[in-house]
């Protein structure tokens, strides 16, 4: 992904520090207090420009949205989402989401989303895949037992390694789809790499993970 510098994008971070929330460790486990309210709550890893995000979190107004991206000058653009659609229910974590297990409390997550994560296609960068092991321990850590993981990629080589990771893990699959756009998934919301990808005909993969009981 091409990451444009925009030095000034910490400043606007800084300055909504009620989406952006800059200490996210402080709210281990008591996530509803940042809302304002008990919802399920939705956590979206790598949230790039939060089109996925603030879209979900239109389309379900009563539930409780989480964005973690990296890097800021993607984020300023969630943010900026956020702001011009008055959305309310959607908060922003600009770290590196390998601190998940420090953000949320083990069970305190109804559904995780990974959408086009980076393929990390040679094996000896295995480890920085987010559907490495590694990873998935902290999900199934912070997702409520039956608590469900969507992931949705391009990438055929990251679906098939991730479908093997998942089941190796004890994650029950679900719902998979090797072509999710044929199959006209009404409850699809497209996020912005999807959108390009399947612009140029390229499948859309996807698949759901349930966390063990
Ligand atoms: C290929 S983009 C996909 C963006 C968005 N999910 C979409 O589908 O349009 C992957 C995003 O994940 C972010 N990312 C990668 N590794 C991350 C990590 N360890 N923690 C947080 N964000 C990460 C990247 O900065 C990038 O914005």
């Amino acid at each position: 992904m091409r990451v444009r510098h925009k030095p000034w994008a910490k400043g606007k971070l800084d300055l909504h520090s009620d989406i952006v929330i800059q200490s996210a460790r402080d709210y281990n486990g008591e996530w509803h207090e940042v809302f304002h309210k008990e919802a399920p709550l939705h956590v979206e890893i790598g949230s790039g420009k939060g089109r996925f995000i603030t879209g979900m979190a239109k389309k379900y107004p009563n539930d409780n949205f989480v964005g973690i991206e990296l890097h800021e000058s993607v984020i300023v653009t969630a943010l900026d989402k956020c702001l011009e659609e008055g959305i309310e229910n959607v908060r922003l974590i600009n770290e590196d989401a390998r601190g998940l297990t420090e953000f949320f409390a083990e069970d305190e997550v109804d559904a995780l989303y990974l959408n086009f994560c980076d393929p990390w296609p040679k094996n000896r960068h295995e480890k920085r895949r987010l559907t490495y092991s590694a990873f998935l321990a902290q999900y199934e850590y912070v997702l409520k037992k039956g608590g469900v993981l969507n992931f949705k990629t391009d990438n055929q080589g990251l679906f098939e390694y991730s479908l093997e990771s998942f089941s190796k893990y004890g994650f029950t699959l679900q719902n998979i789809s090797l072509d999710l756009h044929r199959a006209r998934l009404k409850d699809n919301v497209v996020t912005e790499y999807e959108e390009k990808f399947s612009e140029k005909g390229q499948r859309i993969y996807r698949c759901e993970a349930i966390a063990s009981e």
